[in-house]
């Protein structure tokens, strides 16, 4: 009786503890979100197939069965900016969009210099940093710039009564890419009732990609920072130019010594 049990090794012990994790880990972020009530739907769905498959009612487990494809499909497609930004983070370049680390920064410091002015003369703005996802599905509708990143013209582009003031300005690489740019706002039921639709699209946009969006709000002049969903509100230049630091500086840095190591490899084979 006792041999009909196959031996558990320590290694599967470990297999056992890190399947139990992430189980655990994949409910805890399902608990927070819309697909949680899919999945115990799901679960239900499951547990009637396998009685109607007990009881020998095909019909019924033939629906139960089908019911449950429908529902994978639909956590798919509500799941899709998740899936799709939790792939752009595994096949990530490593190597972020600036070539160099000046350039990275001379970018920061132009966007912390135009907020902290634009907060003082209460002037909505919202600006958003691409990164390696290209924005150009979302921003078809803006209007090409294509100027060198500064805090002159974004304060102009954002002035009251425009015509590119409303809307988000997108920054690629060193320059202005666009403006009045319209982004998708964020379905997040979680945000309170509060978050207007300036704020909302900042959300939505980082929700969807990797791009880093800095609001300024025209009511009260607080200056927000959104990334991979989250808003961080009240920032004051310093803590701004921190936050946009380790976001853009440290992936620059590593290009630069990247673009150092083959520049030296280069020189050395030639
Ligand atoms: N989908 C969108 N994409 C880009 N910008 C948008 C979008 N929707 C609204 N906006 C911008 O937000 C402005 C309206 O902001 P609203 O007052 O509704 O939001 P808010 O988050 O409360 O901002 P504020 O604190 O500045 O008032 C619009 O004039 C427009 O410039």
């Amino acid at each position: 009786m006792l041999e009909a049990i196959p031996k558990i090794t320590l290694w599967d012990v470990i297999d056992i503890l890190i399947v139990a994790f992430l189980i655990y880990r994949i409910f805890v972020y399902l608990s927070e979100t819309r697909a949680i009530q899919i999945l115990i739907g799901l679960l239900v769905l499951l547990m009637f197939s396998v009685i109607a498959k007990f009881f020998h009612f095909y019909t019924l487990s033939f629906i139960f069965n089908n019911l449950i494809t429908i529902g994978i499909f639909a956590l798919i497609v509500i799941f899709q900016p998740e899936i799709r930004r939790i792939l752009a983070r595994i096949g990530e370049k490593q190597f972020g969009i600036f070539t160099t680390e000046e350039e990275a920064e001379k970018v920061i410091e132009e966007i912390v210099r135009a907020s902290a002015s634009m907060s003082e003369d209460r002037i909505g703005a919202l600006i958003v940093v691409e990164r390696d996802i290209k924005l150009d599905n979302y921003i078809e509708a803006g209007t090409l710039i294509n100027g060198a990143v500064s805090k002159e013209l974004l304060i102009t582009i954002f002035w009251p009564g425009t015509p590119l003031h409303d809307g988000a300005t997108i920054i690629r690489k060193d320059k202005i890419y666009k403006a009045g740019a319209f982004l998708p706002l964020s379905l997040n039921p979680h945000l309170p009732q509060t978050v207007g639709t300036r704020h909302r699209a900042a959300i939505g946009i980082t929700e969807e990609t990797d791009a880093i969006a800095v609001v300024i709000s025209e009511e009260t002049g607080a200056v927000s920072i959104s990334y991979a969903g989250k808003l961080i509100k009240n920032l004051d230049p310093p803590k701004l130019k921190k936050v946009l630091k380790g976001l853009l500086v440290k992936k620059a840095k590593e290009k630069k010594n990247f673009v150092d190591y083959f520049k030296r490899r280069n020189e050395e084979s030639f």
